[in-house]
Order: C-alpha cells, then structure tokens, then sequence
C-alpha cells in the first residue's frame, strides 16, 4: 500500500485509509457504527507515551507521534469522565497523572466511583472526547473536542464498556449502558466530535486514493 500523502490541487489525497489509534474494542465498535462509510480507515494498537496538557495540545501530541510511527494518516482518541465537584478529576487532563478514569475504575469499579462523589451534592460530571487527526507525519494535527454534560449514579445497565452504567446524561433518564447504542451514538461525547471529524472531512475535500499491493 503506498504511504505518503501527497497535496493536490482539490484538496489532499491520501494514499492510504486513516489508521484509528486504539486498543479499546468497544471504541473501535462505537467509531465504526457512528462513521459508517464516510471516513475509510483501519484501526491499530500503539503504546504512546501519557503526556501532560490540555486536552487538545495532549491530543494533538499523541497524532504527532502516531503519524510518525504510522508515516501516514492517523487519527486518535481519548476520553475522559470528569467530575465537577473534584474539579475535573478524575479525568483531568492538565495533571501530571493523565486521565486516571481508567486505572481507578480498574480499582475501585463502578461502586468506588460513585463513593468519590458521596461527600458532594453535586454529582454532575462530563464525558470528554478529543479526537486528533494528523493526515501524515509532515501535517499539523487538528483537535476536535465533543463533551457531553451528565450526572454520576449508582451503576444502571449492562455492564460492557467502562462507565457507561454510571452516566447518565443530561435530558435522559436512562444511563449510556441502558440506553441503546444507537441513542449513545446519537448523543455521546465521542459522536460529538465524530461529527466534527467527518464534516472537517467534507470541508477539506480530502480524496483517498489508495492502491492495495
Ligand atoms: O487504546 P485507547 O484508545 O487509549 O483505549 P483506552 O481503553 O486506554 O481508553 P482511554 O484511556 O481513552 O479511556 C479511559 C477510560 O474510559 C473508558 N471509556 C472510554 N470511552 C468510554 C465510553 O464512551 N463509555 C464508557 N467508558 C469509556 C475506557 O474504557 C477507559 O477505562
Ligand atoms: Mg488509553
């Protein structure tokens, strides 16, 4: 498959679909169902080191040193479940320990997450998407942020990606895992800034042409 993308006068050619960065196999469903056909791309597991920012400088690193490694289109994610009573964590992103979501659900589960909240009243919370499209080594990253405003409750639903039993967003009574994933799709942090991907997509004109060797 040729690698480099090259410009071109209608907009930029790209030689090769984009290569989604993730290890996360329910992301990789939620990607696929929300673009569908519109964006070709392939998806591939790579070890990038956790960087300290905000979250569209941090984003924009990540497709820096993925379209290096790749040495061609890429698009990356990460998502974080921020509280707004402990100011953002555990989520945040402008700390030195990046988005310790993950490593505390790991831990404390659902159950402990909620415990966190237990001296607030307040247990709103948002779930952050960045998304960083580089379209080749050479290319200057573009973030697209989406953000869905929600609350934290005792875990709801079927229990098979991260904290979706936990939030439950605003104008809806259900949590993410008790809504059906075309309604998540419709609504989420991640289609959020899908969206904005794809329409960045139809904006720049960009055309793949890509020969299969
Ligand atoms: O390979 P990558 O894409 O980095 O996948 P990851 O599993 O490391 O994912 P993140 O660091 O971005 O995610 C932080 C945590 O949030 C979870 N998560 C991400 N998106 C979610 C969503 O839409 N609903 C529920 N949990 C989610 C995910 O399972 C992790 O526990
Ligand atoms: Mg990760």
């Amino acid at each position: 498959m040729a690698v480099a993308a090259r410009a071109a006068a209608s907009g930029l050619v790209l030689s090769q679909p984009v290569t989604f960065v993730t290890g996360n196999a329910k992301k990789l469903e939620e990607v696929r169902a929300i673009l569908g056909q519109s964006i070709p791309f392939q998806s591939l597991k790579l070890d990038l080191p956790e960087l300290q920012g905000e979250p569209e400088e941090i984003s924009k690193e990540k497709a820096r040193l993925a379209a290096a490694q790749v040495n061609g289109p890429v698009l990356v994610e990460d998502t974080c479940l921020c509280f707004n009573a402990l100011k953002g964590l555990p989520g945040r992103y402008d700390i030195l320990i990046l988005n310790v979501v993950k490593w505390f659900l790991q831990k404390i589960g659902h159950e402990g997450l909620n415990n966190l909240l237990m001296a607030y009243d307040d247990k709103s919370a948002y779930a952050l998407c960045a998304f960083s499209f580089a379209a080749g080594p050479d290319y200057e990253p573009i973030a697209f942020i989406g953000k869905t405003l929600g609350k934290i409750v005792p875990a709801r639903g079927p229990n098979d990606f991260g904290w979706d039993p936990i939030f439950q967003p605003d104008g809806f009574e259900q949590t993410y895992a008790e809504m059906a994933k075309e309604e998540k799709n419709k609504i989420s942090h991640r289609f959020k800034a899908l969206d904005m991907v794809k329409s960045h997509f139809a904006e720049a004109g960009y055309t793949f042409q890509i020969d299969n060797i």
